[in-house]
């Protein structure tokens, strides 16, 4: 993921709108103290898990929907995690490559058991046929396939998975330049990590090479915490609850600092204590802390990647 970290830090050293504090960094990491706060994989309970390749499907088709919640503001992440568990447990074909390719915005709603249109549902739909058709195409209809064939390597997978699935290349162009963040690409890896602890279908010898999953959650904790300071432009539109557009220079700059800002936390905790830590562990500990804070105001962009 040298991409992501490099293109990450090309933007943080040119932003404007939004600019990374090093002593509010310094003062969380001397909080943290050499231990991030341990926060389970699905802690909240609501994962599907079976220990085989059905998980692997599970966790995929997830992924490939897990993007904009907020402008439906009774739905969240957790509706649609349990809401495809449920489906799955109730009929054990509904995540078949052939079914995916035949889904309805009507029906996907039945399964999620959601009563009204989701937000962006037909990009949802449009995503969830792309992975049906390629899963069937060059993946004997597996997603499993798709990560035995990666050889235990994150990176790999997550390179596999942009180069045959489009709706999976989030990047953008900033003052010109390619920034690469691959939201929901590594959250696979991340998920598969942590639903497998590191064993079988999740375990992956660079795990490290992740960074966090630049979402609308992580920018505004690392905001709260002092990490992250933004332009009193910025954070009028964000208090105002507008929408900031997708590709623009304000989107970028949060969602590339957020990515630099844990890298530099965990260069710095690696520093002060001599522990290696994880970007994903660093990621799920900010992450929960977010949603645990309903006050927590974020960004508003309508995008089919966070
Ligand atoms: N950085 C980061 N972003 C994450 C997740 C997860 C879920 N990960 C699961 C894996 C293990 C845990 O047990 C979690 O259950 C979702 N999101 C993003 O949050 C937003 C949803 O917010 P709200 O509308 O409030 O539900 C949306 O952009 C969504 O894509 C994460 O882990 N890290």
């Amino acid at each position: 993921m040298e991409e992501v970290r490099s293109s990450s830090a090309w933007v943080a050293s040119r932003s404007s709108h939004v600019t990374i504090d090093s002593s509010g960094l310094e003062k969380v990491v001397n909080e943290i103290n050499g231990s991030i706060p341990k926060v389970e994989w699905n802690f909240e309970g609501i994962h599907y898990f079976d220990n085989g390749p059905l998980t692997v499907q599970y966790l995929f088709v997830l992924d490939a929907l897990n993007f904009c919640f907020w402008p439906d503001k009774d739905l969240s992440y957790d509706n649609l995690a349990l809401g495809l568990k449920e489906a799955l447990e109730k009929d054990n074909s509904v995540f078949d490559a052939d079914r995916l390719q035949m889904y309805t915005g009507p029906e996907l709603r039945e399964l999620l058991k959601w009563p009204r249109p989701l937000p962006l549902e037909d990009e949802r739909i449009r995503l969830l046929h792309e992975v049906g058709l390629e899963l069937e195409k060059n993946f004997g209809g597996k997603a499993a396939n798709i990560v035995e064939s990666c050889g235990k390597s994150a990176t790999t997978l997550v390179a596999t998975i942009a180069r045959h699935f489009p709706g999976f290349r989030d990047h953008s162009v900033y003052k010109g330049h390619q920034v690469f963040l691959y939201k929901r690409a590594q959250i696979f890896a991340a998920d598969l990590w942590g639903a497998f602890k590191g064993q079988g279908y999740g375990e992956f010898n660079d795990i490290a090479s992740i960074t966090i999953f630049a979402d609308y959650i992580v920018p505004a904790v690392l905001r709260q915490l002092g990490v992250l300071r933004y332009s009193a432009a910025l954070a009028s539109v964000i208090e105002a609850n507008n929408e900031i557009g997708s590709g623009t220079e304000e989107e970028v700059e949060l969602r590339a600092c957020s990515i630099y800002a844990v890298e530099k936390m965990r260069d710095l905790i690696t520093i002060k204590s001599g522990k290696q830590v994880l970007s994903v562990e660093l990621d799920l500990w900010l992450w929960s802390f977010g949603i645990q804070s309903p006050s927590l105001q974020h960004h508003r962009t309508l995008s089919i990647y966070y």
